[in-house]
């Protein structure tokens, strides 16, 4: 009961933070489109931040950004997305755009000069991140920071997962992350090729990034990758995916996902990570004693709303000369950490953090040259689009299309 009161208590305030007052120099942000996700991943969370006020948005339309600047308390609206990257008032924008608008508008945000918190993907395939991450615009003086908005990574439950995974001897590692097919319907910006979209380009991109950051290592290749295509005209982009990926030492990441799930047969994103037995005790005696560990996360994707933990290691005796199972034992345990403190480590956070939160903590660190305690390395995202690139080939789909844009200083 108790358990469920402290659920209800977070949600509540995860949507409705303390907002303590702003300094005086508060870093502003422009945000870039009237975007659904902006909400949650920078509106609320920047409230109680007292480094972060939200201070523009621009639209397409005016009239739109206008009732949503109203509706989400944003002063100011600018006219275009342009003229908010002219603006020289404006300090960092965030780009919740379409994925394939995602390159164009980074780089155009960093020729002006701006920090960037991109939504991910990072862009539409590894060729464009391989310009966008290594472009000369991120050596400018004053240093713009570019930052893919990886949010989960920065969670106290991710590090806490992470501290279970004893990463030399993971064997296997399986993403699941399905949602309804009622949140978006097929006209969705998800399902648009042209922009970016698919199933593993949204939804995927999470999973894909788990198996990486699990191995700490990066695919080889991709064996297998069957997907399910949405209906003409958007038969372009996967609905779902289940995709097989070799690691190095020919170890198998799997991610099994899509935006098409049927209500009721909805499951929790989940990261089941398999090790291969490890000698724990090599008594002097005849017996060997091994453990073979399994590490469960469950809702890997948003940790901030619910997440669990859990750990099972078996523990086996054996004899060493004839291998006769002399003891067996299988160990339970289960962990959750809403903030650092639960882990008994020294960082900020709060129970009513959301990932987001936790991110953009850091975001703000980088940007006033403090040190960061978790971060998306460019190269990541480079990587990071490889992999999705692999699957694609693999799926017959194809990568996503190449912007055409380049800024004027390349
Ligand atoms: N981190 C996370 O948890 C989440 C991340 N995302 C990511 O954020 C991005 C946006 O997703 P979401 O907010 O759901 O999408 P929305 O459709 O709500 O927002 C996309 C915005 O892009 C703008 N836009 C510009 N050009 C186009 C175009 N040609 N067609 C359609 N829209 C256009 C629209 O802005 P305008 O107002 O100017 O018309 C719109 O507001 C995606 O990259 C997605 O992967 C999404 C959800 C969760
Ligand atoms: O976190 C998410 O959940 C829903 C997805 O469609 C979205 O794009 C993703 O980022």
């Amino acid at each position: 009961m108790a358990s469920i009161l402290g659920a209800i208590r977070r949600n509540w305030q995860l949507l409705r933070p303390p907002e303590p007052a702003k300094q005086a120099d508060a870093l502003k942000f422009g945000i870039l489109g009237a975007a659904d996700i902006a909400p949650m991943a920078l509106i609320v969370p920047a409230k109680s931040h007292p480094d972060v006020v939200i201070h523009a948005v621009a639209a397409r339309d005016k009239t739109r950004a206008a009732a949503y600047a109203k509706k989400h308390g944003i002063p100011n609206v600018l006219d275009s997305y342009e003229a908010l990257l002219n603006d020289p008032s404006i300090d960092a924008v965030y780009i919740p755009l379409p994925n394939g608008l995602h390159f164009e508008w980074a780089l155009r945000a960093l020729s002006k000069g701006k920090h960037v918190l991109l939504e991910k993907p990072s862009s539409s395939n590894a060729t464009e991140a391989e310009i966008l991450f290594r472009s000369p615009l991120l050596t400018a003086q004053p240093q713009p920071v570019l930052l893919e908005a990886f949010h989960n990574r920065f969670s106290p439950a991710w590090a806490c997962f992470m501290a279970q995974v004893d990463q030399p001897n993971v064997e296997h590692v399986f993403a699941r992350a399905h949602i309804p097919a009622i949140l978006f319907d097929s006209n969705n910006i998800r399902f648009n090729y042209d922009l970016g979209g698919g199933g593993m380009m949204d939804l995927g991109t999470y999973a894909v990034a788990a198996l990486r950051g699990v191995f700490g290592a990066e695919p080889e290749a991709c064996d297998e990758c069957e997907v399910e295509k949405m209906p003409p005209p958007q038969e372009r982009c996967d609905g779902s995916f289940k995709v097989k990926f070799r690691f190095p030492g020919d170890r198998v990441g799997e991610i099994d996902g899509g935006l098409r799930a049927p209500l009721m047969k909805l499951r929790m994103p989940s990261l089941t990570v398999t090790h291969r037995p490890v000698i724990v005790d090599e008594a002097e005696g005849e017996n060997q004693t091994t453990r073979t560990r399994k590490v469960v996360f469950s809702n890997f994707l948003l940790p901030g709303f619910y997440h669990r933990i859990d750990i099972e290691d078996e523990i086996v005796s054996k004899d060493k000369k004839t291998g006769q199972v002399i003891n067996k034992v299988i160990n339970k345990e289960s962990k959750k950490a809403y903030t650092f403190r639960e882990m008994d480590v020294d960082r900020p956070g709060e129970i009513y953090w959301q990932t987001y939160r936790y991110m953009l903590e850091q975001f703000v660190n980088r940007v006033r040259g403090r040190d960061t305690t978790a971060w998306v390395e460019h190269e990541d995202s480079v990587a990071q689009m490889k992999a999705l690139d692999m699957a694609y080939e693999k799926s017959g789909l194809g990568i996503r299309p190449t912007s055409q844009y380049r800024p004027e200083s390349l």
